[in-house]
């Protein structure tokens, strides 16, 4: 089975590090796609500081764009999305959502944070259909519609999906798994905007 890691990237020069420092490790890295989307920060120089392949896209598309600028880069047939923000990644936890795929003959595997932090495990027992950790059969991919201008409704547009076509989904749990989050980022006022508009984005998603 072959599989990618594809990782969207905005505005993440202070967390990328700890998690390609992870998959570098683990996964050959000829497997392993950064998107830069568009970020204004030095997210693109640090990804390029690692053996990995750097899609830089120059101008923000938005989460749903980077990850499918991602899989249109590949050649594999599963791609393995993870955020650039997680906390406490190890090659345990990308061992675990590759295996579940390939023992159980898996469409989607969902990864959801436990024992990370009060906040996002919360957030991931509330709506783990959100969660940015997921493992997914490629050709999937290109039957959903406007998937590369979803933004943060990505995630719902996938889950919608899967469950209209009854593909088979697991959810796994990522032990002691966390991430970033936008207050933390951005700061309280600009990250609870951002917040809102991310809300607004899966809304669409959730009614369209
Ligand atoms: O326009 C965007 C917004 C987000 N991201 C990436 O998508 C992932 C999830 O975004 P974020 O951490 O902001 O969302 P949260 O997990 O806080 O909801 C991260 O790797 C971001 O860098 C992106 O590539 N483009
Ligand atoms: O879990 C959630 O409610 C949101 C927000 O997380 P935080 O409140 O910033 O920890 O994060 C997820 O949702 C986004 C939209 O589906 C995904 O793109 C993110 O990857 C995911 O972490």
């Amino acid at each position: 089975m072959k599989v990618s890691i594809i990782i969207p990237a905005y505005n993440e020069e202070k967390n990328i590090d700890k998690v390609l420092s992870v998959v570098t490790k683990v996964v050959e890295p000829q497997k392993i796609i950064v998107v830069n989307d568009g970020s204004t920060d030095n997210t693109l120089k640090v990804a390029q500081s690692y053996p990995v392949k750097v899609i830089n896209l120059t101008n923000n598309q938005g989460k749903g764009g980077a990850m499918m600028a991602g899989v249109n880069y590949t050649n594999d047939d599963y791609v393995l999305f993870l955020d650039a923000d997680l906390i406490g990644l190890t090659n345990e936890h990308i061992e675990l959502l590759i295996k579940t795929v390939q023992d159980e003959y898996i469409d989607m595997v969902v990864g959801i944070f436990e024992s990370g932090r009060k906040s996002t495990d919360l957030a991931q027992v509330v709506a783990p259909f959100l969660s940015g950790q997921r493992l997914i059969k490629k050709e999937h991919l290109y039957n959903i519609e406007n998937l590369n201008t979803a933004r943060f409704g990505v995630e719902v547009a996938l889950t919608k999906y899967a469950h209209k076509n009854n593909l088979k989904v697991k959810e796994i749990v990522l032990k002691n798994l966390t991430h970033v989050m936008k207050e933390e980022k951005l700061g309280f006022t600009r990250g609870f905007a951002y917040r809102l508009k991310m809300y607004w984005e899966i809304a669409k998603k959730v009614t369209h």
